[in-house]
């Protein structure tokens, strides 16, 4: 059966039949404008914050607008089907939980908030590999919800052979490889308040936790946790990897790999040629390359070129049901969201991050069905007209 996820709409307004309104505002547009009252400077600004200027985090609001939904009248679209398929497992709704590190800086239960909320509603989370909590504690509280893990690849290979494993006897069933990240961007944000979370020793559980890691230290973490956290940040990032090393990840991860962060449709070859099972594209939220290409911009041709070949995931903007219903309509199978909830989870923890991806996908739910769609498969670029 799927799972009506407009029903939460219904829910909002018999609730208010007893006074109760919901915990903060349904529309997600919102949400930044409510963090910036409430959060702290450092913190808000570094989820807020894009590379350099923005204009990379403009643009991929911009390539959203100017795709227009057109929608179709009379259809049998009175009840959906949300439901995909990607990387042959079964999704109720085409959205994940983009991997967002260092989660506790909004909220004290950080990534084991997200883990329990996506559970909840039986949403695939991407644990990203600089949790605030550990592989272990997350999937604990992640309990039978589907999970995936986000690597940022070690430059040390016992490291990353240690994280793969802890990974996957924690039941995480996808790996999904970050390569756009390889050094933090020019962000402004955070060096005018000369603020990184995990510099500072916040958030980043994983060097202190991953015995390969504290095996190469002179001192504990706990007795020298500065010099544990700079030797960590030059290892974690993957500045030695290139193309051809990406049968080691075959090697030692038993399950689908998908590489996150691609943008240029011969990467996506690329990607596609070395066998991969996905990609994301994405540009990280604009938070690394200042000026480049919206994310949106550059899926239809990706989607065309490989979309046979592995799954086309994709983010960078997502913020409304009409924003997936565009995603998917040129060619992405599922997207990732990232702001909002970590937002949500500033906002209201493990209830505020199912506030706002219940709130996404009711809206997704219904926008799909009043313009004529009963299921993700009517999607197609003819759904849309650009602008
Ligand atoms: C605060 C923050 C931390 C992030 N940390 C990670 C991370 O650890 N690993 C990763 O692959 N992506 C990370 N991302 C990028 C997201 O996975 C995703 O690509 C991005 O948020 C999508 O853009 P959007 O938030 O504008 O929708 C982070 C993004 C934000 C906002
Ligand atoms: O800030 C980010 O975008 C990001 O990807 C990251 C990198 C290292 C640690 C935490 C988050």
């Amino acid at each position: 059966m799927a799972v009506q996820f407009g029903g939460y709409q219904n829910e909002i307004y018999l609730q208010g039949l007893g006074d109760k309104l919901p915990p903060f505002t349904t529309d997600p547009t919102r949400l930044e404008g409510l963090a910036r009252e409430t959060f702290d400077p450092g913190p808000f600004g570094y989820v807020v914050g894009g590379a350099g200027s923005g204009a990379t985090v403009a643009a991929n609001r911009e390539a959203f607008d100017r795709w227009r939904i057109v929608p179709r009248m009379l259809t049998d679209a009175t009840t959906r089907d949300l439901g995909a398929t990607v990387l042959g497992q079964s999704m109720p709704a085409p959205v994940l939980l983009a991997p967002v590190g260092v989660q506790s800086i909004v909220h004290p239960d950080g990534e084991l908030a997200t883990a329990r909320a996506a559970a909840a509603l039986g949403i695939t989370m991407v644990l990203s590999t600089a949790s605030s909590h550990t592989i272990e504690e997350v999937a604990e509280a992640n309990g039978d919800g589907p999970r995936w893990y986000q690597l940022y690849w070690p430059n040390d290979n016992d490291v990353t052979i240690s994280i793969l494993h802890r990974a996957k006897a924690a039941g995480f069933s996808a790996l999904v490889v970050t390569l756009d990240t390889w050094t933090l961007a020019w962000r402004p944000n955070d060096l005018d308040q000369a603020y990184l979370p995990f510099i500072r020793g916040i958030g980043n559980a994983v060097p202190f936790s991953d015995p390969a890691f504290r095996a190469l230290l002179a001192k504990s973490p706990e007795e020298d946790p500065t010099a544990a956290i700079l030797q960590w940040i030059p290892m974690f990032t993957g500045t030695d990897k290139r193309w051809d090393q990406l049968p080691f990840l075959r090697e030692h991860w038993d399950g689908p790999i998908v590489l996150k962060g691609i943008q240029h449709v011969d990467d996506a070859r690329r990607a596609s040629d070395a066998g991969m099972d996905g990609i994301v594209v994405s540009n990280h939220g604009g938070r690394q390359v200042d000026g480049a290409v919206a994310a949106l911009d550059m899926l239809p041709e990706i989607a065309a070129a490989v979309g046979d070949r592995l799954d086309v995931l994709f983010d960078s903007g997502i913020r409304t049901g009409a924003d997936v219903v565009k995603a998917l309509a040129l060619g992405a199978k599922a997207v990732l969201l990232g702001r909002p909830y970590v937002y949500g989870l500033g906002l209201g923890g493990e209830d505020g991050v199912r506030h706002v991806v219940r709130s996404v996908l009711a809206d997704l739910d219904l926008t799909l069905g009043l313009s004529g769609n009963r299921t993700l498969a009517d999607l197609s670029p003819d759904t849309l007209r650009r602008t």
